[in-house]
């Protein structure tokens, strides 16, 4: 009996220290694993804004991005979360009205104050960027164009964003911010990967965009804008054609057709059975063709169609000038450009145009495609509107020209092969954003794309809580095995022998 009392008081799992130190470590391995996960466990979501307009010739829209508060350096997360169209013409076409240029924004800006978080409105970087129509506005009259940004900008301030100003964009930064937005989009620029062209074709100018091996600046040096983004350097090929959007190219195309100032045209380019009465002065009112308005023209002729593909084809590439290029190589008008390289994303209307001829699969071969636009061109115009109840007329009309223009801006201007077009793609969004020139605008002025790769924690968040664990769990066990000559089994073990 004696001999068991000895046992019992010498087990040391009933001294009360023992009891204790256990307590405690379990308490103090609880308290470590529970603030190791709490620590890290990602707080709710608070997200940053940015808002950028992006005032064309045609219209003006408005774009919200938004990325998380944390981490602004990181590829892939600002992301568009919404857009709004403003009603009406681009800022430019309210040359004699200024104010009403403002006045049009306010719907757009109303409906960004909804979007955004109020208590986010404050720090939220509001941008406006313009681009070929008050390029033209600003050579035609400086004046008015300044008087459009004064009442634009004024508007703006009255809502509560932080308001970053309003200018004109250069052709060189329209086309190397579209470019940025696409591979940023396409996560193409983190990872240092092959990047994608970009094509943008807007009313009034197009940009053409592409890293090309071949190119490394040096020749025709204004074409040239270098970058070093997360680490890798980019030496970007770019050229904006003022003129050249789709709008003003038809001025062009209608001002060939139109030299001798004649009554009646007769366009390939214009559906069978369309006729309209277009005004000489309002065709010529613009500093891309004002320089060719015919001495004496009558007040208006009348617009027939004719529906011929091939023949339109000739006229568009009347716009064109092959004639000089004093460079290695040249697009045209005497602009130097390098070998096409790489893939190509083509958006705004490049998309609208060929999406609604059902021709943005670009493993379509090109013959095929011109086939297709043969027929759809020469489709009387009574049968296309019959077709398309609800396109505007002032779009429908001119499809068939636009569709004409692009494969021939594409394959004579820029020289994509049958082969090299199925390089194309062509765009509207890459993963919930539009492509364009806005979003790469924003990332350069809030300086989101860093210079050098950011530096990676060595392990994610869901790492660092496993190895917490595992750590805690083996201190435990480390524990109770180091207690293990006290264990109660060993201590018996005189008894048995
Ligand atoms: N649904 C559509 N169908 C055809 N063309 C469209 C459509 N939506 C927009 N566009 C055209 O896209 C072009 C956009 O150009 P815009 O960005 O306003 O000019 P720029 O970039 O030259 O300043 C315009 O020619 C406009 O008419
Ligand atoms: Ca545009």
């Amino acid at each position: 009996m004696s001999a068991q009392r000895e046992m019992k008081e010498k087990n040391p799992w009933h001294t009360p220290v023992t009891i204790i130190i256990t307590v405690i470590g379990v308490i103090a391995i609880v308290a470590l694993v529970t603030v190791a996960v709490l620590q890290n466990r990602p707080v709710p979501q608070k997200y940053k804004y940015g808002i950028v307009l992006d005032a064309g010739s045609s219209h003006t829209a408005l774009y919200i991005y938004a990325w998380p508060a944390e981490k602004d350096n990181n590829t892939g997360r600002v992301q568009q979360t919404h857009s709004c169209k403003v009603k009406g013409k681009g800022i430019s076409s309210y040359a004699s009205e200024p104010l009403k240029a403002g006045e049009s924004l306010k719907l757009c800006m109303q409906e960004a104050e909804q979007k955004v978080p109020r208590k986010r409105h404050h720090q939220t970087p509001l941008y406006l960027g313009a681009t070929a129509g008050m390029r033209l506005l600003n050579m035609e009259n400086s004046k008015a164009s300044e008087k459009v940004f004064q009442a634009v900008g004024a508007a703006l301030q009255k809502f509560p964003f932080s308001y970053q100003g309003a200018r004109i964009l250069s052709g060189q930064e329209e086309g190397a911010f579209g470019w940025v937005t696409v591979n940023y989009l396409d996560d193409r620029l983190k990872q240092g990967l092959e990047t994608i062209g970009a094509l943008d074709l807007g009313g009034a100018s197009t940009q053409i965009s592409f890293v090309s091996d071949n190119y490394d600046g040096s020749e025709s040096p204004s074409n040239s804008v270098t970058f070093r983004l997360y680490g890798n350097d980019y030496n970007l090929y770019t050229h904006s054609f003022l003129c050249y959007g789709k709008d003003q190219v038809l001025r062009l195309a209608l001002a060939h057709q139109t030299q001798s100032g004649p009554t009646t045209i007769l366009d390939p380019c214009f559906h069978p059975g369309y006729t309209e009465t277009k005004n000489y002065s309002v065709l010529y009112d613009s500093p891309c063709v004002s320089d060719r308005k015919p001495l004496e023209d009558p007040v208006t002729f009348i617009h027939n169609g004719q529906g011929n593909f091939q023949q339109c084809q000739e006229v568009v590439k009347s716009v064109f000038n092959f004639t000089t290029c004093k460079y290695s190589q040249c697009s045209f008008n005497g602009v130097f450009q390098p070998h096409l390289q790489g893939p190509f994303g083509a958006f705004s209307a490049y998309y609208f145009v060929m999406n609604f001829l059902n021709l943005t699969d670009t493993s379509i071969p090109l013959e095929t495609v011109k086939e297709k636009l043969t027929s759809y061109c020469a489709t009387p115009w009574k049968e296309i509107v019959k077709q398309h109840p609800n396109v505007k007329l002032s779009y429908l009309a001119e499809y068939c020209f636009s569709g004409t223009y692009i494969i021939t801006l594409l394959t004579e201007g820029y020289n994509f092969t049958s082969k090299s077009y199925s390089d194309i793609k062509f765009i509207k969004k890459i993963k919930g954003s539009d492509a364009g020139w806005t979003l790469g605008y924003m990332l350069n002025l809030t300086n989101m794309i860093p210079a050098e790769a950011p530096d990676t924690p060595p392990l994610p968040h869901a790492g660092y809580v496993s190895i917490v664990t595992v750590m805690a769990l083996l201190l435990f066990i480390l524990f109770i095995v180091s207690l293990r000559p006290l264990w109660p089994s060993c201590s018996k073990q005189p008894q048995i022998v």
